[in-house]
């Protein structure tokens, strides 16, 4: 009779996908740039996909309807992530929000970070530190601009972002205004190590028993190093904010959290190191992305700058800055914004899930411990939610509601349900602010002998994109330079 039972047991049904070799399954196909690959893939397959990764069953999502069955139907079987090796080392053991799966502890550090440092009111307090990281940015491109050489806004954007929430969040910024050419302080070749091994290969992640692989490859020794070289960052952070000389500054995210430590007893020092691990690259690479595919995209479509900046001038006067409270006047500046998300959606597969049960979908069985890719990027691109949805084209957001709260399934370039991005308000707040500056102070030319098609739109993708070649361009000052009063 046991035998017939199990006989009797449906197979179960899993969606379609390439086929994959032995062992490795689809492994080789994920390739550098996998949100484009998958995109290609899911064209042929459908845009609910099985892949075998060694022995991760995964699931690609590339349509807005099926992600609102992932993040909003079956958002609470969808909301945990795997247990990656890099992210088990680089977030303290699960000590944070982002890398966490879904437990108790990952509900009470999310409501930490959201209460203190991402709540609409605090967003709205940071705008001094927002005003004034703008103006600095602006103020060493005019300075160099002045010696007529072109200049590399990548470097400056990143300056801008990291430095933005190193204040909020440690008190004090870490980098030059200033980059010179090519060359990343060593601050940043840190974060650029961590942000590539978050997601590098380790071979342990898929085939049991392979640890010595990632010994061999040398990327195990890689991430040690880089463990070693923030975990000392953020003890220094921690024990200059012990120092009483300090009690008399204004209270940053760390004084916050050490608070919470020591008065409430809620966070382990690990903890503490987690959640500054998540602000630091959650909030860094992604500010800086986006602005730089906006600019890029705006190089690209000069009638689109043109508006924009008519626009912003209008707007500001001869005030000389822009200020916080100009931006919400700017219309066809956040749709610009928008428009940026929507193609280069800077963290293009989510932060990968991992399902906590069985579930169907449309017909199809998805298993516990299946990872799981909302590939947003092609959602954000598919001809069935978009009309030419290769261009840029930012009047497409022109009386429609559609926006990026989570609620449209075609646009989700901060993801949706519980594991949303808690950093969207200071992110937009801080890349509306920005570009509205530099689209106010300067006119912007590519370099000699650059046409527009020439700019370089090729990706590196870490645990978030961006361009693989920094942006280089001449900026004229359109403006007199009427410098404000800074704070800090
Ligand atoms: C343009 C800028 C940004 C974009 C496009 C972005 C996008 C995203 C996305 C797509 C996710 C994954 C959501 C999911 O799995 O559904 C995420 C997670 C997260 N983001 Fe952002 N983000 C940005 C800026 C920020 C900033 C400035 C902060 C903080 C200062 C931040 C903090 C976080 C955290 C803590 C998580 C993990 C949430 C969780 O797992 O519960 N992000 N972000």
């Amino acid at each position: 009779r046991k035998i017939s039972k199990k006989q009797d047991r449906p197979k179960p049904k899993l969606p379609p996908g390439p086929p994959g070799l032995p062992i490795i399954g689809n492994l080789h196909q994920l390739g550098e740039n996998s949100h484009q690959t998958l995109c290609r893939l899911s064209k042929k397959y459908g845009p609910l996909m099985h892949m075998q990764l060694g022995r991760v069953p995964a699931l690609v999502i590339s349509s807005a309807q099926l992600a609102e069955q992932v993040l909003k139907t079956h958002d609470l079987l969808f909301c945990s992530r795997p247990a990656t090796t890099a992210w088990k080392r680089l977030s303290y053991n699960f000590s944070d929000v982002a890398f966490s799966p879904y437990n108790a502890t990952w509900r009470e550090l999310r409501k930490i970070i959201l209460h203190n440092l991402l709540n609409p009111k605090t967003v709205e307090g940071f705008r001094d530190a927002r005003e004034e990281e703008a103006e600095r940015m602006i103020g060493s491109i005019s300075h160099r601009s002045s010696l007529s050489q072109p200049i590399n806004l990548s470097s400056s954007l990143l300056s801008f972002s990291n430095n933005l929430i190193c204040r909020v969040a440690f008190g004090r910024r870490f980098q030059s205004e200033e980059p010179v050419g090519d060359q990343k302080s060593g601050f940043h070749e840190v974060l650029l190590e961590s942000e590539a091994l978050f997601m590098a290969f380790f071979a342990s992640d898929y085939f049991s028993y392979a640890g010595w692989v990632d010994v061999l490859s040398g990327v195990r020794s890689r991430l040690e190093k880089n463990f070693i070289e923030l975990d000392n960052f953020y003890g220094k952070i921690i024990a200059a904010h012990e120092d009483p000389i300090r009690a008399e500054e204004k209270e940053d995210v760390v004084d916050v959290l050490l608070h919470h430590q020591k008065e409430e007893k809620h966070l382990i020092e690990d903890q503490v190191k987690g959640l500054l691990m998540d602000i630091l690259h959650a909030g860094t690479n992604t500010t800086f992305a986006t602005l730089e595919y906006a600019m890029a995209e705006l190089m690209k479509n000069p009638s689109v700058m043109l508006k924009a900046q008519e626009e912003v001038r209008r707007i500001v006067g001869d005030k000389g800055r822009v200020e916080d409270c100009d931006v919400p006047q700017m219309s066809y500046l956040k749709m610009v914004v928008k428009e940026t998300l929507r193609l280069h959606p800077v963290v293009p597969l989510l932060l990968p899930r991992e399902v906590m049960g069985h579930v169907k979908i449309n017909e199809y069985d998805v298993f516990p411990k299946t990872r799981v890719f909302v590939n947003v990027w092609a959602i954000g691109r598919d001809p069935d939610s978009w009309d030419k949805p290769d261009e840029f084209i930012p009047e497409r957001f022109v009386g429609s509601d559609v926006d990026f709260s989570g609620h449209n399934y075609q646009f989700l370039p901060f993801g949706a349900g519980r594991r949303m991005c808690p950093g969207l308000s200071f992110a937009i707040k801080s890349v509306e602010l920005a570009l509205a500056n530099l689209l106010y102070t300067f006119n912007w030319e590519l370099p000699d002998n650059l046409k527009k098609e020439g700019i370089d739109m090729k990706e590196v993708l870490g645990i978030s994109v961006h361009l693989k070649t920094n942006l280089q361009l001449q900026a004229t000052r359109h403006v007199p330079y009427v410098r404000r009063q800074m704070v800090y």
